[in-house]
């Protein structure tokens, strides 16, 4: 027998060990799930027939809540169990993918640790079968060949040597067979990976994290982490296992899925990452959008567009001086200047825009202006401007509550002047007394309610004021052109930039702490944002560390240079933070990848991973009926060749509409425009909408010289082309993009 074959039987016997503690545990599980349910149930049912359902009484109250507290922790319990059985039945099929066995300093042996999606351990030796690729000590699969490695255990660093490194390939709790690995051959287990289709949900990368990635999505000692990294460098992948590992974490460190959220830069991007945690074993977390952010925080009481509007405003705008006047009012209303600004119009606001009057309540004077005005501007650390007009209020209606009831007193008694109103007394002196405080607080609410609409819309009507806050800033060639045009449209729907800074106004002046709980913030495609963005999650997540991820090469409407990432860290202002930069592309196939280079400024160096598949193609039709009929063709070749995922990506949704109406009944195509939109199949899509998402294949709608002519269009090209996996083609008509 040669030795690999003796060994693939004693890795027989311990995969077949690991499927019987496997299936040991899982009957355990099963059967406790029986009974924890049977107990929830008696206890739902003890509750209902033994407790109050309705009481003013407080003991029984409390009676109430114990009986209720009792059920949360049995059905905690169940739901453990649960999540135990899940994990059981998902190991069953793959127990584990890696195995290295590693010599630590000073021992005899090496240890055998086999590593797969969670640890499994035999409770009645305590012997581990299984780590989680999570444990610290699982790092040494990533980031070590054979020889010398350290990991960093609970106790400290550990130093040893690797005299292993196995991968498996194991399909239904059966091994097919192991791979001793050096590096070329984790690289083949990678392109074999990567060659796959891809599908309409992102995927899991644990088998075949690589070291430079494993980093990031370890680091667990800085509060800012920057990632800036190529398109197809795995960030958005990375943030999620980076996710997956913070929630693993031990006792005091551990994050739970109310603890963390994303910021994502559309509603699809959400939908199409929202299976990698359930795969991970982990509760999905909130995926959120600044629009979205905007709405929670004022309550669905404005209006706002979306920044996918505001793209597709830029890119349909034919003319000229409209579209640069569009493109520097969102850089200057974002920029760290008009954050100035805004700064000195909450001053402004506080002390000069408040129109606070003398308080009298039926003739008595309950309040002066000057002390109200006193106690507004009095340095009361911590407490936003919101706070105090509250406070305000409060006292004063808490001085009127008695006078009120002297007052309604005084006019029962002038009522029983009236006979022909004695039974309605009482009523009569309530409602002329509610009358009464409805315009005392009218009055009050004047001042105390703050109205941020009125207040920054005030910066624009008012041009002096505009500019006496703009005192000694730098402010934009065109500024004149900005103000003017702050749009007519303010009343009934703001523009994202005017969005921006209204969001900041209010979470500096409420102290908005509706995301207190939050202590990891994940900000993916961070080259779309701008220091207004960074400045409003400052405010928003005041005690939670950030992991920033972007590509500077994927900005749209801006050009962006890694000093961005500078202004992130000044906004961000933590003691520990640190930065990596991922040159390596693994989405793309070689072909594609050298391809869309050319869209980059050559000074920028990418490296592609090889996977070597067909060039891209650059196909030329003679009008627009041609087009059509070629791009339909090349579908149904894609399609052959068992391509289930294809996009064809144009420069606008107006665009995509017009080809879509064309070529609706003659393909089974959807036109993507909804955020809830499933990215299935063949689809049509503006490019600004495809970034974070990736296809088979993808065909751009009509490169020609008069569709892509300028920095802004060349961006678009590179983030449309580095979307394909296997196919590219690019169309045009007449004459051909100068980029192409
Ligand atoms: N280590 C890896 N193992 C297997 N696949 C990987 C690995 N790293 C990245 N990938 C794959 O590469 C593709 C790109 O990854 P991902 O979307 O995370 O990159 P990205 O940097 O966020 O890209 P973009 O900036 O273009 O949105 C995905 O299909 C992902 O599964």
């Amino acid at each position: 027998m040669s030795s690999y074959e003796s060994e693939f039987q004693e890795e027989v016997v311990y995969l077949n060990n690991a499927v019987t503690l496997i299936n040991r545990n899982l009957d355990q599980e099963l059967s406790s799930i029986v009974s924890a349910k049977k107990e929830l149930i008696n206890e739902h049912r003890d509750m209902w027939e033994n407790a109050v359902h309705f009481t003013d009484d407080i003991d029984r109250m409390a009676e109430i809540k114990q009986d209720l507290s009792v059920i949360h922790v049995k059905r905690e319990g169940y739901e453990k169990i649960d999540e135990r059985i899940q994990k059981y039945n998902g190991m069953l099929n793959k127990p584990y993918f890696a195995r290295v066995d590693f010599k630590e300093e000073g021992e005899e042996s090496a240890e055998k640790i086999y590593i797969g999606f969670s640890n499994l351990l035999d409770e009645d030796t305590y012997e581990v079968y299984v780590y989680d690729w999570r444990a610290p000590i699982a790092s040494i699969f990533y980031r070590y060949e054979l020889g010398g490695a350290r990991y960093n255990s609970p106790n400290g660093e550990i130093g040893g040597q690797v005299l292993i490194k196995r991968q498996y390939e194991i399909k239904n709790g059966k091994l097919d067979y192991f791979i001793d690995s050096n590096l070329n051959i984790a690289d083949d287990a990678l392109r074999e990976v990567l060659a796959k289709n891809t599908s309409s949900k992102m995927k899991t990368i644990v088998e075949t994290i690589q070291r430079e990635q494993d980093i990031i999505i370890r680091d667990i000692e800085s509060e800012l982490l920057i990632v800036q990294g190529v398109a197809g460098s795995g960030k958005t992948s990375i943030a999620l296992h980076r996710v997956a590992f913070l929630m693993y974490q031990g006792f005091l460190t551990k994050l739970y899925a109310n603890n963390i959220m994303i910021i994502s830069p559309n509603d699809f991007f959400g939908n199409y990452i929202s299976d990698v945690l359930p795969q991970l074993g982990e509760e999905n977390i909130r995926t959120v959008t600044f629009e979205y952010i905007f709405k929670e925080i004022f309550e669905n009481s404005i209006n706002a567009k979306s920044r996918n509007e505001l793209l597709e405003d830029i890119i349909g705008c034919e003319d000229v001086k409209r579209k640069n006047i569009m493109k520097s009012s969102m850089e200057f209303k974002s920029s760290k200047e008009f954050v100035i600004i805004l700064n000195r119009l909450i001053w402004f606001y506080e002390h000069k825009m408040i129109e606070i009057s003398d308080i009298y309540y039926n003739g008595v004077y309950i309040a002066d202006k000057h002390s109200i005005k006193e106690f507004l501007l009095k340095d009361t650390i911590n407490m936003s401007i919101e706070k105090k007009l509250a406070i305000i209020e409060n006292r004063i209606f808490e001085k009127v509550t008695p006078i009120r009831k002297k007052r309604r007193e005084k006019l029962e008694k002038y009522i029983v002047n009236f006979p022909e109103h004695q039974f309605e007394r009482r009523a009569i002196a309530r409602l002329i007394t509610i009358k009464e405080t409805n315009k005392l607080k009218a009055q009050i609410r004047r001042f105390t309610k703050v109205d941020y609409k009125r207040i920054y819309e005030a910066l624009f009507r008012n041009k002096n004021l505009f500019y006496t806050l703009a005192k000694g800033l730098k402010l934009p060639e065109n500024i004149e052109g900005i103000i003017d045009n702050f749009n007519c449209n303010f009343e009934k729907s703001i523009c994202y930039e005017d969005m921006l800074a209204m969001l900041y106004l209010k979470v500096r002046m409420s102290g908005c702490s509706i995301f207190k709980e939050i202590k990891q913030v994940v900000v993916d495609e961070a080259q779309d944002y701008y220091p207004i963005h960074f400045q409003i999650l400052k405010e928003l997540f005041k005690n939670s560390r950030f992991t920033i991820l972007g590509d500077i090469n994927q900005s749209i409407e801006k050009e962006a240079t890694l000093s961005i990432y500078d202004d992130v860290k000044n906004i961000l202002n933590k003691k520990r933070s640190s930065t990596v930069i991922l040159n390596k592309s693994f989405r793309c196939s070689y072909e594609i990848s050298k391809f869309s280079n050319k869209f980059l400024d050559e000074n920028i160096q990418i490296e592609s991973f090889e996977r070597h598949e067909e060039e891209p193609k650059i196909i030329e039709a003679l009008n627009i009926e041609d087009l059509d009929n070629k791009i339909i063709n090349t579908i149904e070749v894609y399609r052959n060749l068992n391509y289930a995922s294809i996009a064809l990506l144009c420069k606008s949704m107006k665009e995509c509409e017009e080809v879509y109406n064309r070529l609706k009944n003659k393909i089974n195509i959807k036109i993507i425009s909804r955020s809830d939109d499933d990215i299935k199949g063949i689809v049509i899509m503006p490019i600004y909408m495809s970034k974070g998402l990736e296809f088979d294949c993808v065909i751009v709608y009509e490169v020609n010289w008069k569709n892509y002519k300028t920095e802004f269009d060349r961006r678009l090209l590179y983030i449309a082309s580095t979307r394909a996996l296997h196919k590219l083609s690019l169309f045009y008509t007449k004459k051909p993009s100068k980029f192409l």
